[in-house]
């Protein structure tokens, strides 16, 4: 496993970096050892299926306030979206800015987000699917979010958005 940093302190991209041979390929895709080798203190502790059949499919962004923030592992296990995680951190420098990593289920690449961070992605095919490791159980009605077009962050989504849920497109303003 290899852990590529990014524009946002804390945010990884995680390549698994996968045995090939002949029959196909085998990867480890998490590991709390190799994640606190890495400084990374983050334990998966419930795990979410997103599945998005049309291509240009937008979810986000959304985060949790504390006590309730979450960390969490993304990766596409079918397919390919462009991923986003936006620093709602007061005191990071990099506050308010956004980093991206195309998630590609055909390369087992990874984005890490850490609390403190909103998470959005848009589909970049039909078919695809996302798979998440939380950091937290989920606690209902903790969710909030901002809109994917939010000024305050400037966000350059790469394709034209298809689908989007109405909540998403309602959420305030940063
Ligand atoms: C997140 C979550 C949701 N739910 C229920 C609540 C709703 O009845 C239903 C769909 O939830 P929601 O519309 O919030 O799903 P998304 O819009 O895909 O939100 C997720 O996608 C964005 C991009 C994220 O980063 C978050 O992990 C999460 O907010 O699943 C659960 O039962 N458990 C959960 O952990």
């Amino acid at each position: 496993m290899r852990f590529a940093a990014t524009d946002i302190a804390g945010v990884f991209e995680v390549h698994a970096e996968p045995h090939v041979d002949p029959r196909g390929a085998f990867a480890r895709l998490y590991c709390p050892d190799e994640f606190a080798r890495a400084g990374i203190d983050f334990t998966s502790v419930q795990i979410n299926l997103s599945t998005n059949p049309t291509g240009g499919t937008l979810r986000g962004l959304h985060f949790q306030d504390p006590p309730f923030a979450e960390a969490k592992l993304v990766r596409a296990v079918r397919g390919k979206a462009f991923d986003v995680a936006v620093d709602l951190r007061p005191d990071s420098p990099t506050f308010r800015q956004w980093t991206s990593v195309v998630l590609d289920s055909r390369s087992m690449n990874a984005i890490f987000i850490p609390e403190g961070c909103a998470h959005g992605f848009l589909t970049l095919e039909d078919d695809t699917d996302l798979l998440y490791q939380m950091g937290r159980a989920y606690e209902p009605g903790q969710a909030r979010g901002y809109r994917y077009d939010d000024p305050a962050f400037g966000i350059g989504w790469p394709k034209e958005i298809r689908v989007i849920r109405d909540a998403d497109l309602e959420w305030p303003a940063a």
